[in-house]
């Protein structure tokens, strides 16, 4: 017999995303700068570590957490991942146009217009960890993290060394 009132509801149309996949997205795009940053340095006197350019990161977004009521201490902890992160890219990257040159960047970007993009991401990042201060204290978070980490992996077809840089950019985004 069939019961009536059940075909209506659709079901969801697809998986929920993760409360964490906008912090780990981010997470991701400022990776994807790397490539660049890398590009940019490639070949040139500047080095890929740069301790005076991760200061000035560290400095704003401590004074960006403070306007927007989050921890500046725990954002600046978590940005220290997010800066190894991007140099475990370049280095990588560094690596393998050594080992192949043909496939070194033919075209060099602007430092400092690449720093600007940076810039964008990271404060998009920041606003999206005081977005998610509770969920980054909660209890799940660390599988709420992973599953996020294993959704953008997807959407963004990630390689294996953007994958590898993004589990250490994530290491300080739960709480505990
Ligand atoms: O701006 C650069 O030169 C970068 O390489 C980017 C970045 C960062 O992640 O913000 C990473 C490494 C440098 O030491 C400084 C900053």
């Amino acid at each position: 017999v069939p019961v009536s009132g059940t075909a209506a509801a659709p079901r969801a149309a697809a998986v929920s995303l993760s409360p964490l996949h906008s912090v780990v997205d981010l997470a991701a795009e400022r990776l994807a700068t790397a490539d660049l940053v890398a590009a940019a340095k490639w070949g040139t006197d500047s080095p890929i570590d740069d301790p005076a350019r991760e200061q000035q990161v560290l400095d704003n977004v401590a004074a960006q957490a403070q306007q927007l009521g989050a921890d500046p201490d725990e954002i600046r902890v978590i940005f220290r991942d997010q800066i190894e992160a991007n140099k475990v890219v370049q280095r990588g990257l560094f690596q393998r146009w050594t080992d192949h040159p043909g496939q070194a960047p033919t075209t060099k970007p602007d430092l400092n217009v690449v720093r600007q993009k940076i810039n964008q991401v990271t404060s998009a990042l920041v606003e999206a960890l005081a977005d998610t201060s509770a969920d980054r204290g909660a209890f799940v978070c660390r599988p709420e993290l992973a599953l996020a980490a294993f959704q953008v992996h997807h959407e963004d077809h990630l390689d294996a060394l953007h994958t590898r840089a993004l589990i250490r950019a994530l290491p300080s985004i739960c709480r505990n």
